[in-house]
């Protein structure tokens, strides 16, 4: 299962959250009536303007801003000096918005779109996107990553969110995920890889925007558009990160004075609906200045939709259109006002990254994985299928991770689900000493960074161990030897890995079995004697002074095992009592180093058999060692035998 997860912004070197100040720009519109001259708005340099005090008409007031734009400026220059540097943001999985703010006939559209010959900020950004994504040649830190762009058109009419791309969709919700993701579930997506492709969908798509003549704007905006281009990083080898930025492109519909519009029925309406709707939108920027707790999004789709880009976790860029005009003082005046108190408004820009959580069925899958099959295999089939996996689509991406996390040590899982649960009461404990989401965020963000290390090391950990257990595996087939022939104590988990390959291995393998299998002890010479001297044979002897007797048996025929021998135990009843009480007393006392020197148990199930007693008290007989989880009473059947043959040491094993 895919997590989303937030990361805080790399800096320095350091992973720190890094605040980011809604940056605002204003932009006077040319002069634009005929019979009058005079205007009220005069820019005084790069930054600053100056309006006349309507209270004193010898005074002005003036403003300062992240950039002030005259009439003679180009839509080129707005581009270049206000928006372009927030693009790459959205390359490291962060989000953007810039809105077009201002009173109706301001020039919002002609900023956000243009014309074919002025083109706007919509076409511009768009185009240097795609063009970004595609420009990674030749930088090795972008070898394998891919990008994907998709885009969505919506606008709010009448406090309804309409899909402009599918116009059928109607009044869409508009939901926030945990993350505080704003999303709009069921809004139309559509691929772009091309300039041509967006073109494509965007231009009939906006023929679909409200919009109608007023008295003060021949084509006046019934509707705050919002363009939504979500750029996708896709990671193509392991661990297919994924990494999601958005940019919000928003054309707001103008402020009105009725008075002055002359808006009637269906326009009054509309009207009352914008206002409003700007009005939430003041609302919620007086309410982060002055840090109130509960801040108005949730008044008006549009502020619902703005969340992210005021107060929220976007980098954020408002143009105010304003006009000349003197009939436009008023307008102007709340538009200069709106913008100045909106530039004291602080983002905290993240990277959204899709990440891999470890979860229970995973591992139990991977168990279930272990138990039936060569480890060594299993894990090599899943490399395999990782890089054999396209990442593109998140389905894949997220299976393929999966596939991942089951190639990790069962350990290794164990261990990070005890840190997750670890992690978990933590937060539990020390989220009621944090009074807002966004700090709650921020806790858990650098709680989710350590554990990512941990994971990261425990990874690498797990990757030598398993170089380990293959270089064991293939020094004991070089050898030609099995196992067996390990001593008691050298007994790891690579060689408990072995074994269960050997066993179904071929007959000539089984017979090596045999002659690695010493016979321990000097009197073994005499034992032989005396069975030729007796007539009872050597087993007969051996059994009756209580030596191991390891005795072949020709199994049953299975497919491809015909003849194949197996070896079986026969020893004295009290010596095997003996030896059971001694693996007992191991189990109930050995430390986990202990126990690993078992054969058939390594680092997991001794870490198993020490958590089982410590939660169920002493193993009251080795047979409870099937309640524990991961073993079979096939399995506990299979470590009695093996275990009894070494435990019964030093005493001499004879072979017939
Ligand atoms: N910088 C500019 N240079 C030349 N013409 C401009 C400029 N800004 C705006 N205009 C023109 O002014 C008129 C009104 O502009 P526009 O439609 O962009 O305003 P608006 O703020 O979007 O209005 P509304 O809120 O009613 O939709 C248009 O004819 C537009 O071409």
């Amino acid at each position: 299962m895919a997590m989303r997860v937030s990361i805080m912004e790399s800096h320095g070197g350091s992973k720190r959250p890094s605040p980011s100040r809604v940056r605002v720009s204003v932009r006077l519109r040319p002069y634009m009536e005929k019979d009058e001259d005079k205007t009220c708005v005069r820019g005084l340099d790069s930054q600053s303007l100056e309006i006349v005090n309507w209270r004193n008409q010898l005074e002005t007031m003036q403003y300062q801003f992240d950039a002030f734009y005259g009439d003679k400026a180009t839509q080129r220059e707005i581009y270049t000096g206000s928006v372009y540097a927030i693009l790459p943001h959205l390359l490291v999985g962060q989000n953007a918005s810039v809105f077009a703010y201002g009173p109706t006939g301001a020039g919002k559209t002609h900023t956000m779109l243009g014309n074919p010959n002025q083109p706007g900020i919509i076409p511009r950004a768009v185009r240097d996107l795609l063009q970004m994504t595609r420009g990674t040649n030749g930088q090795p830190e972008e070898e394998n990553w891919s990008y994907a762009i998709t885009m969505s058109y919506v606008e709010i009419y009448q406090e309804k969110v309409m899909d402009l791309l599918e116009p059928k969709n109607k009044d869409l919700p508009i939901r926030e995920d945990k993350d505080h993701n704003i999303l709009i579930p069921g809004v139309t997506q559509k691929t772009i890889n091309t300039f041509s492709d967006f073109d494509e969908h965007f231009i009939p798509a906006s023929q679909n925007r409200t919009v109608a003549c007023t008295k003060l704007n021949d084509r006046s905006s019934r509707s705050h558009a919002v363009l939504l281009i979500k750029v996708q990083k896709n990671q193509q080898v392991s661990p297919f990160r994924q990494l999601t930025g958005k940019l919000y492109l928003i054309d707001l519909a103008g402020s009105e004075d009725n008075r002055r519009t002359g808006n009637q029925g269906i326009r009054l309406k509309e009207s009352g609906a914008i206002n409003s709707s700007l009005f939430t939108l003041s609302k919620v920027v007086d309410a982060l200045n002055q840090g109130l707790p509960r801040i108005p999004y949730r008044d008006s789709k549009l502020t619902r939709l703005l969340q992210d880009s005021l107060g929220g976790s976007a980098h954020s860029v408002m143009i105010a259109n304003i006009a000349p005009e003197q009939k436009y003082y008023f307008d102007t005046l709340t538009a200069l006002n709106f913008a100045a108190k909106s530039k004291q408004i602080i983002n905290k820009p993240f990277s959204q990254e899709t990440t891999q959580a470890p979860v229970l069925p995973t591992l139990k899958r991977h168990r279930d994985d272990v138990e039936s099959s060569a480890p060594s295999r299993h894990l090599k089939k899943n490399r395999k299928d990782s890089t054999e996996e396209s990442p593109n689509t998140s389905k894949d991406c997220t299976d393929s991770k999966n596939l991942q996390l089951a190639s990790l040590d069962p350990a290794v899982v164990e261990r990070l689900l005890k840190l997750d649960k670890i992690l978990t009461e933590k937060a539990k404990m020390e989220n009621p000493l944090l009074n807002t989401p966004k700090r709650e965020r921020m806790a858990l963000m650098k709680k989710w960074e350590e554990s990512q290390m941990e994971i990261e090391r425990l990874k690498e950990k797990q990757k030598e161990l398993e170089e380990k257990a293959l270089a064991a595996e293939s020094r004991v087939e070089k050898s030609g030897g099995s196992p067996f022939e390990l001593s008691d104590s050298s007994v790891n988990e690579s060689a408990f890995r072995a074994p269960l390959r050997n066993r179904t291995t071929s007959t000539a393998k089984a017979k090596k079995v045999l002659r690695v299998l010493p016979l321990q002890g000097e009197n073994l010479g005499d034992f032989t004697a005396e069975g030729e001297r007796t007539g009872l044979g050597l087993n007969q002897n051996a059994k009756e002074e209580g030596i191991p007797v390891v005795e072949k048996k020709t199994r049953k025929a299975h497919a491809g095992r015909e003849n194949e021998p197996s070896w079986e135990i026969n020893v004295r009843g009290d010596l095997l009592q003996k030896g059971r009480e001694k693996i007992l007393n191991l189990l109930n006392n050995g430390s986990v180093k202990e126990l690993k020197s078992l054969q058939k148990i390594g680092d997991k199930k001794a870490k198993l058999i020490v958590g089982w007693r410590e939660v169920n008290g002493p193993y009251t007989s080795v047979e409870d060692l099937a309640a524990m989880e991961g073993m079979t009473a096939k399995q506990v059947a299979s470590f009695i035998k093996v275990r009894l043959q070494f435990s019964l040491c030093p005493l001499p094993y004879v072979f017939i």
